[in-house]
């Protein structure tokens, strides 16, 4: 399968010399990773284990499994509840109250701003970040008949869907990932749309039909990155330098770049939007969209930069915000939010 090339020669090199010029940290004798208790978010846990145990042989880690409010609640769509936060807030009590030194999280789950006194502390090599066509009858969205119905919740992959093939049906689809797949095998959809990682994580790659083109389903911010989260500040160990070697630096670029774009229009999951970086030779491309969730109003726009540094990637991020509220974008949230009252009523 092809992945995306995020790293080139230059940027490793850049990595090296970041490296070599941190002073060499000592992790403390055990570290406790917080994290969710689905086996995608488990298996994130366990790859983060497995990487420090390579770092550092001598140290104790353990993780700690917990429910969040977002695992608890699968009747109502993400946008209706609250969104992102409720994915990680219980991670984080468990850091504030000693109980964990650090939270894995899907990138895309962990809400724009950060409560007072955390911080991202990493970012790990991206994952494939496209999107997946899962169907046991259909070959891809274009295969499939008039009043077929689709499965997301995703604002973004059903204003997308809705655009190019507004004859289909799309229908909510929470709930983790075993969770959906098994919606779709007992007969409720007749195909649903997932992200690629989380389904190559958990080696259910034979389940994707086809992979949707970056091009036409553009991706959400941070889609496929893995994040690590610590509490800032501490003042007994410098979790940032022990946890720094895991941190892939042309993909924190691409999704800082990514999650400026998310953050200048409310970095929620309450209106269809796709912010999307790829980074070839430290040249980022880097592409973004907001439409309303029929998928009639669109706005799409892109930029190109040398990117070698967070505060370059925000400056290409803030030049797609600007480009896209040439083209209304604060009229597309508007709209967005019209309609979402409108389906409130309609309930
Ligand atoms: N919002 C749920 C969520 N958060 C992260 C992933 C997948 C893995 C990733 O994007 O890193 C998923 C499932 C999905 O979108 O199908």
């Amino acid at each position: 399968m092809r992945r995306l090339r995020l790293t080139t020669v230059k940027e490793f090199v850049l990595k090296a010399t970041e490296l070599t010029d941190a002073p060499q940290q000592q992790p403390p004798a055990t570290l406790i990773i917080a994290s969710r208790e689905s086996r995608l978010a488990m298996w994130q846990a366990e790859h983060v284990r497995a990487e420090l145990s390579l770092l550092y042989p001598q140290c104790r880690i353990e993780i700690l499994g917990m429910t969040t409010r977002g695992d608890q609640i699968l009747d109502r769509a993400l946008s209706k509840i609250g969104g992102k936060g409720l994915f990680v807030k219980e991670l984080e009590v468990a850091m504030a109250e000693g109980r964990a030194d650090l939270a894995v999280h899907s990138l895309k789950d962990v809400p724009m701003d950060l409560p007072e006194g955390f911080e991202l502390a990493a970012v790990l090599e991206r994952e494939d970040p496209r999107d997946a066509f899962v169907s046991n009858d259909y070959a891809s969205l274009a295969d499939l008949p008039a009043g077929a119905v689709v499965g997301t919740s995703s604002l973004r992959r059903q204003s997308l869907i809705a655009a190019r093939y507004p004859q289909l049906v799309i229908k909510p689809l929470r709930g983790n990932l075993d969770t959906r797949l098994g919606k779709l095998d007992r007969g409720d959809y007749a195909a649903i749309i997932l992200a690629a990682a989380g389904l190559k994580r958990l080696g259910l790659l034979g389940r994707i039909r086809a992979l949707l083109d970056p091009d036409t389903s553009l991706p959400a911010a941070g889609q496929g990155a893995m994040a690590i989260e610590i509490l800032a500040g501490r003042l007994d160990v410098d979790l940032r330098a022990v946890l720094a070697p895991l941190n892939h630096l042309a993909s924190f670029h691409a999704v800082t770049a990514e999650r400026t774009v998310s953050k200048a229009f409310g970095g929620s999951c309450q209106i269809p939007l796709a912010a999307f970086a790829t980074i070839d030779n430290g040249q980022m491309t880097l592409r973004a969209m907001v439409a309303t969730p029929d998928g009639k109003r669109v706005a799409m726009a892109e930029a190109r930069g040398v990117v070698d540094t967070a505060d370059a990637a925000e400056r290409l991020g803030r030049q797609v915000v600007d480009l896209l509220q040439l083209q209304d974008a604060h009229a597309i949230l508007a709209e967005c939010k019209a309609q979402a009252a409108d389906a409130d009523a309609d309930a």
